[in-house]
């Protein structure tokens, strides 16, 4: 549904995003993760036929994005990260504003505006001036902007950024909801936990590099291999970090004022023996936990080259 092939942007000397290919298939969500100036942006607007290359293609919904922009457009529904609107314009003038750039007839104008704001709980809201409204709704119509046209693919550029942990849930369960209708979502985010519920696939951008991406239960495979585990102390703390450190499996230690996080190649059995080393020695060990790895964990060994 979504196709790149070597996409590249300089500004200047600088470059923003180098040779990127990528792949997403219809009806994934894809979750398109990177700090901040990690070339998110910068790939979405290309995406969105609002940003022209250094170098490279890609198709949306099978269409040129730099051959047929308008037919791309039609294809596509795209939130930008921030959030721009005319004074005095109140929700459903808003969403109309839309409907007639996206050149749906008249007569169904109504209808449309009526049904999106409906699915995206605003319908309360419809004579409120924009303007007025809280943060979350502001999200929320935006993403309800980019329905009306009904694009078969969404483009949705940090959706939740700046919104509390409800209306963070409110949004999620909006795109899981309208995945369920079959639309193509990539979105993006530097916020991680916030993607690995919700996506089918994943990519990790870091300075305008596109590290890692696939299916996200193949990026967890893929990291299997590395173990992450939580150590809690009663007693010296230090003695017990240092006798962890010693461990020739171990990658890292992360002290913590509870706790120590700690990644380690091996096998399970390398696990077992720095734990039984640890129960065994005058440290004071009080837990011992391999974690599943968050999202967190894939982001920080993927960008510090420990998973390729
Ligand atoms: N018009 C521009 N001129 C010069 N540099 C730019 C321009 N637009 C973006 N950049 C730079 O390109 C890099 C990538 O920016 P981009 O906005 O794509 O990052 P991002 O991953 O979306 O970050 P964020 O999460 O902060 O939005 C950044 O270093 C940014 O400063």
């Amino acid at each position: 549904m979504i196709s790149i092939r070597n996409f590249g942007k300089t500004y200047g000397d600088f470059v923003a995003v180098e040779n990127l290919d990528l792949d997403i298939a219809a009806g994934e969500m894809f979750g398109f993760i990177g700090p901040n100036g990690a070339g998110k942006s910068t790939t979405i607007r290309f995406l969105a036929t609002l940003l022209r290359a250094t170098h490279g293609e890609a198709t949306v919904n099978g269409h040129s994005v730099t051959r047929e922009p308008l037919k791309v457009r039609q294809s596509v529904g795209y939130m930008p990260d921030t959030f721009g609107v005319y004074d005095g314009m109140k929700v459903w003038e808003f969403l109309d504003f839309f409907a007639v750039a996206y050149q749906i007839p008249k007569a169904q104008r109504k209808g449309v505006i009526g049904d999106v704001l409906e699915l995206l709980d605003l319908t309360h809201k419809r004579d409120d001036y924009v303007n007025g409204l809280s943060r979350g709704m502001k999200q929320r119509l935006c993403l309800a902007k980019t329905l009306v046209h009904d694009p078969p693919v969404l483009i949705l550029d940090e959706p939740a950024s700046g919104l509390d942990p409800r209306a963070r849930l409110e949004v999620k369960a909006l795109l899981k909801e309208l995945r369920r209708m079959g639309k193509t979502i990539l979105i993006s985010s530097h916020i991680l936990t916030e993607l690995a519920d919700c996506c089918t696939s994943i990519g990790i951008i870091e300075r305008g590099q596109l590290l890692l991406h696939g299916p996200i239960d193949k990026v967890y495979r893929q990291i299997q291999r590395h173990h992450h585990i939580e150590v809690r102390f009663s007693g010296d703390q230090e003695a017990g970090v240092s006798l962890i450190r010693s461990d020739p499996h171990v990658r890292s230690v992360q002290v913590n004022s509870r706790n120590c996080v700690v990644e380690m190649g091996g096998e399970d059995a390398d696990v077992q023996r720095l734990m039984r080393q640890l129960a065994t020695s005058d440290v004071g060990l009080l837990s011992f936990a391999d974690k599943e790895p968050t999202l967190e964990d894939v982001f920080m060994m993927v960008t510090k080259g420990l998973v390729t």
